[in-house]
């Protein structure tokens, strides 16, 4: 894995989908900090998906996996951050040009609208895949405001 140290959030509906990438990366050898949320109570993703991109921001963390329902609300919040390009996986492949072309620092997954072992594979491929540089780079750079 390129990535070494990760840090999750998710909401109350990306709750069990968290719980299943978190196994997977520690059993991977991954440092992991949970941010919450802890159940499946109903609960707001901005809670949890702020300290969790403040924490990429500041570099306490490499990279971040983010989960609600659709992946959009917690998407939307993390990409408030000025440091974060959050990026919406719904595939392996989305997942791959993430990294590829966008050098996504968040994986945003939609846990209710993908399996378990599928949100598995999407975290896979985020956390193994460099990013591409070259011109992409120069496009990366025009972001920010
Ligand atoms: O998908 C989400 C936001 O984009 C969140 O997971 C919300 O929880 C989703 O809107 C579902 O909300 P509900 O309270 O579980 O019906």
């Amino acid at each position: 894995m390129i990535f070494k140290s990760i840090a999750l959030a998710a909401d109350h509906a990306g709750y069990p989908a968290k719980e299943a990438i978190k196994k997977h990366l520690i059993s991977k050898g991954i440092e992991v900090k949970d941010f919450g949320t802890h159940s499946e109570d109903s609960t707001d993703y901005a809670d949890y998906a702020h300290p969790m991109a403040s924490a990429v921001e500041n570099n306490e963390f490499e990279i971040g996996i983010a989960v609600c329902g659709s992946g959009n609300g917690i998407n939307m919040t993390v990409n408030k951050h000025q440091g974060i390009r959050a990026a919406l996986c719904w595939s392996v492949e989305i997942s791959e040009m993430a990294r590829l072309h966008n050098d996504a620092n968040i994986c945003t997954v939609p846990g209710r609208y993908v399996s378990e072992e599928d949100a598995i594979s999407i975290v896979d491929k985020f956390v193994n895949t460099a990013f591409e540089g070259g011109r992409h780079q120069k496009r990366i750079d025009k972001i920010p405001v």
